[in-house]
């Protein structure tokens, strides 16, 4: 039983999605697909309301509904170590931070909770936190560090002589021996039920779209200069530093975020991964 509608795809409207969805979307006839572009944390709640079908969003807020959502496999946007675009920035020394007040960027639900984690964990401290719009001189001016996320941070990294930039994918490797996954492309239980082909079509334009894209960087490089500003080698490393998959090594990196978020009180279950398995591409032979 299909729907009577296009189905909705959430595209995070950050640099880090680039090379999931760069090609997809000229794949996916329009009168069957529509793209939405939102922040992660509006993502994440469009998800949850049934406003989007299927999307990339952040892997903390697929876990809180994990019961109601399937992963689409081996998709994701990780980071072996250095990401590059998720940094606590301040202009404080840490000691001050640590016993200070952090802002925190209303775009996020992976990258606060994961502060959370390293500053309960790896510092033993509670700073206290406050939710604002990603705008780095306002939130220091309110606060003693800036948690920022996506292109945002890119910005703000490139203004930033004189602030003291912690990478937390990099510390988050430093301390724990993981990467860190970020982002998953999610579809509603409901969806996958009703539209398993449609679910299939966009898992395969998004895998197609990633195996592209990092077999020549170049056009998606290119782009990123011309709309978000920098350097080509810029964009080229951290296309290159980010990782699109999301296999056993990703999954055992959070796996521990899971198991920590729990410990801290962040998430109330243990989260059982389910994975969309694609029925279409079992060929039967007669
Ligand atoms: C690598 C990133 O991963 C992301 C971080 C997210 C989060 O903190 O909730 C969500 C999606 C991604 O945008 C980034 O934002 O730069």
């Amino acid at each position: 039983m299909g729907f009577n509608r296009p189905i909705t795809i959430g595209r995070i409207d950050y640099a880090n999605v680039w090379p999931i969805f760069h090609y997809a979307e000229q794949w996916l006839p329009q009168d069957r697909f529509v793209i939405d572009r939102r922040v992660p944390s509006e993502l994440n709640k469009a998800l949850h309301k049934g406003e989007v079908d299927i999307t990339s969003m952040s892997s903390y807020a697929y876990a809180e509904h994990a019961d109601d959502y399937i992963i689409l496999p081996n998709l994701s946007v990780s980071a072996k170590a250095r990401v590059n675009s998720i940094l606590l920035i301040t202009r404080k020394p840490i000691e001050t931070v640590l016993n200070g007040t952090i802002a925190l960027t209303s775009t996020s639900a992976t990258s606060v909770n994961l502060l959370r984690i390293i500053m309960s964990l790896y510092y033993q401290a509670s700073p206290s936190y406050i939710t604002m719009e990603p705008s780095l001189d306002s939130m220091l001016e309110q606060a003693d560090a800036a948690l920022l996320i996506g292109d945002n941070a890119i910005h703000a990294s490139w203004e930033s002589e004189g602030y003291t930039v912690i990478d937390l994918g990099e510390l988050w490797k430093n301390w724990t021996g993981y990467g860190m996954t970020f982002a998953l492309v999610a579809v509603r239980k409901t969806t996958a039920a009703a539209e398993p082909e449609a679910v299939a079509a966009v898992l395969h334009a998004l895998t197609e779209s990633k195996r592209f894209s990092l077999a020549d960087l170049t056009p998606l490089i290119n782009k990123a200069c011309e709309q978000l500003g920098g350097e080509s080698s810029y964009w080229r490393r951290y296309f290159q530093e980010l990782n699109y998959d999301f296999g056993e090594e990703e999954q055992a990196g959070l796996e521990l975020y899971f198991k920590y978020a729990k410990q801290l009180g962040l998430l109330n279950d243990d989260i059982h991964m389910q994975f969309f398995v694609d029925h279409t591409a079992l060929q039967v032979n007669e």
